[in-house]
């Protein structure tokens, strides 16, 4: 690294180099950190704040710990670009979530330092878990799991499974740091959050931090009296924690930018056995004012100058779905009271800010929480109110069992908003949402629908809506074509598709193209180069057969497209009706293919899987030739 800036940072190719320096070069040390973290960030974009927030904890330790033989793992992630730099990474920065560059996560793959795969929130405690049972039966008995998670993601239930679990396991070396910024994307919900903020008010911590920083002292003969020491200041000082009362040692709150406080209490916790909990207070995008002062804004920001900080432009652009949604359940809202929305923690994400602010008492964050959220809203169904979950389809995943059992088996009248649908681009493979096709058409009862533009997506979203069970929208990350919404309350015929293009080509060389939901305006692009019909087909289920069978009739082959998995997905319901009405005609089935796709811009990912318009028309065109002929594919079988 050439910056002069970093002088101190550009001899650090590993944590053995930091852990060389002594303890006083620590805070240039941290300086330089975060001033590489910002400046690469908004060369990128990313998640800065959460970054900016962890860049001392992160120092601390890399220091204090004998990694990567001690295991930290990274709650989310999104926090682990100090990390990254500490481990080898600081020059691959500017390639952050760029397409061929590092992940904005931690990866298995990527260094030996990323001990576990995340993204998806509060995973971390339970693969600590895992690790320190596997570490302790291999003869390891030495070596610590640190799992550092989020005050935010700490509301999850797989974190209280794991504390559950973890609390028992005394012969585990287990530590929880919880990195308690008083922050989830948006503010914390909550009674957890409740708690936490009792165990940081006034004298509690200020007392805390004084106790913290004396019987922390890792110098051994003190060590006794420390222990002792702790038990009774513990006992003055007030209520027992609840995670003392899931069986976890439970020392802070600490001051998470106290380098100081930071290596000794670690540096102590190092070498104590069983269940361990650090309470670590930090400032979201603390040393960036920008950031400290809009912490939301700055959690995932594209590029921008760090000087002048995130513009708001005033040019208009395009509408995204999301904003598509914003309105429409505002709208909804005002016409029907018995409207409730639900967002797991992705109030901003998901377009809810301006419904909370309009009808608070219809808006619930119920934080991350999607198994929790999902079923809340089949309860709230079962009393006759008309719940709409506002969900990004990959953390949709994490509540399947709720959506078949206790939405769609009792048949319940829940709306599914199902944003970032399809490659999401800079967030990579753990965001994709690839798989809702295939994972919703095949639970009975549901009705799933992909819309094509704007309009559609807000009358779909309606006729999810009006329709008296289960019913999903999914849309994609960002705009589409700019097709002008009204504000009107429209339905769409159930189960409908409707031609979009008629083929002119001769018979023996009639294609027709199904295309869902995204896939509609590079498949009319794709068209005008091969003279095939376009079917929009905008529902995957009920799927239009009459549509499937009429087509198949007037064309000689038949080519699906869609933004998700091919296997079990939309082509597939259409390769399902055709043999069930036993028509045989040759068939390709383009979309998603069978790997995870990595990071990138969400054209170029699509451009890769050949979802573009000059991909679809190259695929038909391997496929059939240069125009179809019906004696070069006669008897081929389906894709
Ligand atoms: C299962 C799941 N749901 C939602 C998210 C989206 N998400 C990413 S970070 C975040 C907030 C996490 O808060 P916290 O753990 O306190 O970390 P902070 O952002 O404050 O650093 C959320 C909701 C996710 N990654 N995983
Ligand atoms: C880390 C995480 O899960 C979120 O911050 C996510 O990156 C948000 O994605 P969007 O930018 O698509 O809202
Ligand atoms: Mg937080």
């Amino acid at each position: 690294m050439s910056d002069p800036k970093h002088t101190l940072l550009s001899t650090i190719d590993s944590p053995a180099d930091l852990r060389r320096l002594p303890r006083e070069r620590l805070p240039q040390l941290a300086d330089e950190l975060r001033e590489h973290v910002l400046h690469s960030v908004s060369r990128t974009g990313g998640h800065l704040s959460s970054n900016l927030g962890t860049v001392e904890l992160t120092i601390a330790l890399h220091y204090a710990f004998d990694t990567p033989d001690d295991r930290i793992i990274w709650d989310v992630g999104h926090q682990s670009y100090p990390h990254k730099i500490l481990t080898g990474r600081r020059d691959a920065m500017g390639g952050l979530r760029q397409y061929g560059g590092i992940s904005g996560f931690p990866r298995r793959c990527e260094s030996e330092y990323d001990t576990f795969g995340t993204a998806h929130s509060s995973t971390s405690i339970s693969a600590a878990v895992g690790m320190a049972v596997a570490s302790r039966n291999q003869g390891h008995g030495k070596r610590q799991h640190i799992a550092v998670i989020g005050d935010g993601s700490m509301s999850a239930g797989m974190a209280f499974e794991a504390l559950n679990n973890a609390g028992v396991m005394r012969d585990c070396n287990v530590i929880v740091i919880l990195n308690d910024n008083e922050m989830s994307i948006s503010p914390p919900v909550g009674a957890l959050h409740r708690h936490l903020t009792k165990l940081m008010s006034g004298n509690f911590y200020a007392a805390a931090r004084r106790v913290g920083q004396k019987i922390l002292d890792p110098v051994p003969p003190l060590r006794e009296f420390a222990r002792k020491f702790e038990e009774h200041t513990k006992g003055m000082l007030g209520p027992g924690t609840i995670f003392e009362e899931f069986g976890f040692n439970y020392l802070g709150p600490i001051d998470g930018h106290d380098l100081d406080t930071l290596v000794s209490t670690l540096t102590n916790l190092r070498h104590r056995g069983g269940p361990q909990f650090l309470h670590v207070v930090t400032r979201k995008g603390a040393g960036y004012k920008l950031a400290e002062a809009d912490p939301i804004l700055y959690h995932g920001p594209g590029k921008f100058d760090p000087v002048r900080g995130i513009v708001k432009t005033a040019v208009p652009t395009k509408p995204t779905y999301t904003s598509v949604f914003s309105d429409w359940i505002c709208d909804m809202a005002a016409k029907d009271s018995r409207l409730m929305a639900i967002t797991p923690a992705m109030r901003e994400g998901s377009g809810l800010v301006k419904f909370e602010q309009q009808f608070p008492t219809r808006y619930f964050d119920v934080g991350i929480a999607e198994q929790h959220a999902v079923t809340f809203a089949a309860g709230i169904a079962c009393e006759g109110a008309k719940p709409v979950v506002a969900i990004y389809s990959t953390f949709l995943q994490r509540a399947y069992d709720q959506l078949i059992h206790d939405v769609a088996l009792q048949n319940l009248d829940v709306t599914f908003a199902i944003d970032r649908a399809g490659l999401v681009g800079a967030d990579g493979a753990t965001h994709a949402g690839n798989y809702d096709y295939a994972f919703l058409r095949c639970i009975p009862n549901m009705v799933v629908m992909a819309p094509a533009d704007e309009a559609e997506c807000r009358r779909m979203l309606t006729t999810a809506y009006e329709y008296a069970g289960p019913a999903a929208v999914r849309y994609p990350r960002g705009s589409g074509p700019g097709v002008a919404t009204e504000r009107v309350l429209d339905t769409l015929p159930l189960g409908k598709g409707e031609i979009r293009r008629q083929s002119g080509a001769a018979a023996g060389g009639r294609v027709a193209i199904l295309a869902f939901g995204s896939m509609v305006a590079p498949a009319l692009a794709a068209a005008e180069q091969l003279d095939a019909t376009v079917a929009n087909m905008r529902f995957v289920k009920p799927l239009d057969a009459d549509l499937v069978r009429e087509l198949a009739a007037s064309h000689d082959a038949i080519v699906t497209v869609e933004e998700g998995a091919i296997m079990g997905g939309a082509g597939s319901a259409v390769t399902e009706a055709l043999a069930a009405h036993g028509i045989v005609l040759p068939v390709l089935q383009l979309g998603l293919p069978d790997r995870f796709v990595d990071h990138g811009e969400q054209g170029v990912l699509l451009a890769e899987c050949g979802l573009d318009a000059a991909g679809i028309a190259r695929s038909v065109r391997e496929r059939f030739g240069g125009r179809v002929r019906l004696a070069a594919v006669a008897g081929s079988a389906s894709a």
